[in-house]
């Protein structure tokens, strides 16, 4: 059998993927010298991008062709929004970071970057390419999360923070929202093909770079 679309899709980005494991951040949360407050400013950060990519899975479901693409983006979107709000609950007390100060948090520019192409492209382009620009973001964190689960880490914090995505239930979401880029790649005209694998590639340089943004704790030069 022919190697499916998704897979192909994978190899592209084996370059960015390998230099995502090899990212000190990943590297320093399974040793623990990820200092903790890289991780912090990572976690305000991704409290801010979990809401704006919540807007980007409900615009991609307002467009899904069919009812269980829709249900199932529409739920992944209200997922993201209880997870927005965990975050700010429980991990950002325990790190130390009041209400206010999360409340006062702006987005870094990598993660400004990163959510404005994200709804620039799911509300500019097709469904396709709204699928193909939402994945990386799935994709990774579940693998990046099963490697993580199975080399562990000496610090509590981090080790709860990769079970949630090193979880198998995790594993069978993304498996869900891969077959359906297989099933929509089915009737692609080659240049929309080229811009699905252009946003996937895009997409995933920004999850190596939002890595990158916390572990330097990024901000405005100006
Ligand atoms: C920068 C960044 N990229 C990916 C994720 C992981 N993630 C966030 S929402 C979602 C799908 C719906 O639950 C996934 C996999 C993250 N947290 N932060």
């Amino acid at each position: 059998m022919a190697e499916s679309y998704s897979s192909r899709l994978w190899e592209s980005i084996s370059d960015i993927y390998s230099a995502i494991l090899a990212h000190p951040f990943i590297t320093g949360l399974t040793d623990g010298t990820l200092p903790e407050q890289s991780f912090a400013f990572y976690v305000m950060q991704d409290a801010l991008y979990l809401r704006e990519y919540a807007r980007a899975l409900a615009a991609v479901a307002s467009r899904a062709p069919t009812a269980s693409a829709m249900r199932m983006f529409a739920s992944h979107a209200a997922e993201a929004i209880a997870a927005e709000l965990e975050l700010h609950t429980t991990l950002l007390g325990e790190l130390g970071i009041s209400k206010e100060d999360a409340a006062r948090a702006e987005p870094a520019p990598t993660n400004l970057a990163y959510t404005s192409y994200l709804l620039a492209t799911v509300r500019g382009g097709s469904y396709a390419e709204g699928v193909g620009v939402v994945l990386p973001c799935y994709w990774i964190y579940s693998e990046v999360g099963k490697e993580l689960l199975r080399l562990g880490s000496p610090d509590a914090r981090y080790r709860r923070w990769i079970a949630t995505y090193g979880a198998e239930e995790y594993g069978q979401v993304v498996a869900e929202v891969i077959a359906e880029l297989d099933r929509v790649s089915l009737g692609l005209s080659a240049e929309e093909n080229a811009s699905v694998r252009r946003h996937f590639r895009t997409t995933s340089r920004y999850e190596w770079m939002f890595w990158q943004m916390g572990y330097a704790q990024e901000s405005w030069p100006l």
